[in-house]
């Protein structure tokens, strides 16, 4: 951690506005991730949650707004020095995103690789030790994502997220698509190396056994911006009618004695 970024939130986004057309999917939306939390962002399909996701990690371009990561407004940063912000941020896309014609431990070093500094050997220790840490055993390495079970395409997608040892984590519905196990496994996983690891991690999810078994705070975007941002128990208090049908409908109350039946 450098000294600049020292306390400050790690994403602060502030007047975000970003707009396809006429269709205007964010309007003044503010938000801030404090270092080390999992934030869990939810919202109806189309509210923008992968747009606002895409917009703090320089894949969309705002049409008004500032983006800070680290204490750094990215805004209007040069390429070069954003490369630099970069690559202390991992990412796992919706559907893992992996290269199709690349091995496992291919696409763990593919990150490695644009940094061109690491000899083979260490990338290959490397990308062996993500894959561990993701919970792949070693033989997964030398495979096809077209041969792995799609929860072990999103342990993969970890390990790569994790390649450049990031501070920060995006996670774009990790969960979706898995067995309740499989997802329930998954959500320790990110646990652990966020405990392990200190990360700080945005989490998009309509998995609400994930908003509540691991989620520190929980950020409903709607009405174009982040409607409430708190603890899961004080968001689920909020009248708006999507918050009381999301948290309180027959899968909230579902979710929420599950959790209470664990102890959480
Ligand atoms: N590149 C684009 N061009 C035009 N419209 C876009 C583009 N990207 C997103 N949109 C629109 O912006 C809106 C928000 O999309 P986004 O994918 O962020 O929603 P979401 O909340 O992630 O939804 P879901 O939960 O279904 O994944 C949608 O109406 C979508 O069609």
């Amino acid at each position: 951690m450098s000294a600049v970024d020292a306390g400050g939130p790690v994403i602060r986004v502030r007047g975000l506005r970003n707009q396809f057309g006429a269709q205007v999917v964010h309007e003044n939306l503010d938000l801030d991730v404090r270092r080390g939390e999992i934030l869990g962002v939810v919202g109806g399909s189309g509210s923008g949650k992968s747009v606002l996701m895409r917009s703090i990690i320089g894949l969309n371009r705002p049409a008004a707004g500032e983006v800070s990561l680290f204490g750094e407004d990215v805004t209007a940063m040069a390429q070069d020095e954003r490369a630099r912000i970069d690559r202390r941020s991992g990412v796992l896309f919706q559907y893992g995103a992996l290269f199709s014609s690349l091995t496992v431990a291919e696409n763990v070093e593919a990150p490695m690789r644009e940094l061109r500094s690491l000899p083979a050997p260490l990338m290959a220790r490397l990308a062996a030790l993500k894959l561990a840490l993701a919970g792949l055993p070693a033989s997964a390495g030398a495979k096809f994502p077209s041969q792995l079970s799609g929860g072990m395409v999103k342990r993969a997608a970890l390990a790569r997220a994790l390649a450049l040892d990031p501070e920060l984590l995006f996670l774009d519905e990790p969960t979706a698509g898995l067995d309740p196990i499989g997802a329930a496994a998954f959500d320790q996983l990110i646990l652990t190396l966020r405990d392990a690891l200190g990360l700080t991690v945005f989490l998009i999810t309509h998995d609400l056994d994930t908003l509540y078994t691991i989620c520190d705070r929980v950020a409903v975007l709607s009405q174009r911006r982040v409607l409430a941002i708190d603890t899961l128990d004080a968001v689920a208090q909020h009248p708006d009618p999507w918050i009381q049908d999301y948290f309180h409908g027959p899968r909230g109350r579902a979710a929420q004695s599950s959790a209470q039946r664990h102890g959480l």
